[in-house]
């Protein structure tokens, strides 16, 4: 993360902050029945953004990102709690053009032309004067007569991209918007995006990825379970889920002694017949591990992010 991505261009910002939070998320639940069982998708989610920054929303299959975001874009009502764009209701928000979407799937004719795609939602926007402007700024002026049934994957969502600029709104929601494509096509997108938000937009996406998470966001949100698990800038999200992890085979009546001495472990889990703590400094940890207690068969293991998940999820 550089500093260029935390602050709008000191170019044209066409996108001034405002007192009003972007986002407002407060206690927002919902549950959806399956299968005689009842599914608890978001699960009293509390979420602020502020406006101007660009916020990751990122978690493993099923954490509740994509529910969050229907309800945030008026398109499913929460059973409780609130969700408000720039102080509005979601409806009247992208009613008054201010929130734009970019979804995974559907949306788009095959047979239109990019151009005559851009076009026909221009018109209906009453902005056709914006048309060559918004295809730029999706990277999308040299596709304008091909087809979009023979655009790639990536191609299309750049398109959608195009199409969600049209009514010039002040936040952009997008929801695993690199979902399937290649390398290339990823760092074509998020460049497109990158260029955008450093105008001033605030921009909330959806991802599986904590790399493009990363190089891309302000500030991560990590879900798992409907609820928030972990919240900050991406710096220190990045080192919570790269954190080592030390276990051991262990006592439970030796873990007072160990929290006395390092106040920051976190306990991660038991299982197998080990103990799964986790400290910032994890040699310190396994150093005193083995010389000051009676742990044994103590392993330092790097923790891949669906075990971050698991750890973060443990400790809410
Ligand atoms: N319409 C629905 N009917 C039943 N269950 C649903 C429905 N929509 C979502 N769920 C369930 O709610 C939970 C959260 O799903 P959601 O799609 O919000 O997660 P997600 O984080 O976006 O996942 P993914 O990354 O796989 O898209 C999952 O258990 C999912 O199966």
């Amino acid at each position: 993360m550089t500093q260029r991505h935390l602050t709008p261009a000191p170019s044209a910002p066409t996108h001034p902050t405002s007192s009003t939070p972007a986002v407002a998320l407060t206690d927002l639940t919902k549950s959806f029945r399956s299968k005689g069982a009842t599914v608890r998708a978001v699960d009293g989610l509390n979420l602020q953004v502020e406006a101007g920054q660009v916020v990751a929303f990122l978690g493993p299959n099923g954490a509740g990102k994509t529910t969050t975001i229907d309800m945030l874009l008026g398109l499913t009502e929460p059973d409780s709690g609130t969700a408000s764009v720039f102080g509005r209701n979601p409806r009247d928000a992208a009613r008054a053009g201010r929130i734009a979407a970019v979804m995974q799937t559907g949306g788009l004719l095959d047979d239109f032309t990019v151009a005559e795609t851009v076009s026909t939602i221009a018109a209906l926007h009453g902005r056709t004067a914006d048309i060559d402007e918004v295809m730029a700024r999706a990277d999308i002026t040299d596709l304008g007569d091909r087809k979009v049934s023979r655009c790639s994957g990536g191609e299309q969502q750049r398109l959608k991209f195009a199409l969600a600029l049209l009514p010039d709104p002040d936040l952009i929601v997008l929801d695993e918007p690199t979902a399937g494509m290649d390398v290339e096509s990823r760092r074509t997108f998020w460049a497109a995006m990158r260029a955008d938000a450093e105008r001033g937009r605030t921009v909330l996406f959806a991802t599986h990825y904590l790399e493009e998470a990363d190089s891309f966001a302000d500030r991560i949100v990590m879900m798992a379970h409907g609820r928030v698990v972990a919240d900050g800038s991406t710096a220190e999200i990045r080192a919570r889920a790269s954190s080592r992890v030390v276990s051991a085979v262990l006592d439970d009546d030796a873990l007072p002694g160990l929290q006395r001495v390092f106040p920051d472990l976190r306990i991660v889990e038991h299982r197998g017949g080990r103990i799964y703590l986790s400290l910032a400094d994890s040699d310190t940890l396994a150093r005193h591990l083995l010389t000051s207690t009676r742990a044994r068969d103590v392993e330092i293991a790097g923790r891949n992010l669906e075990d971050a998940f698991v750890a973060l999820t443990a400790d809410n």
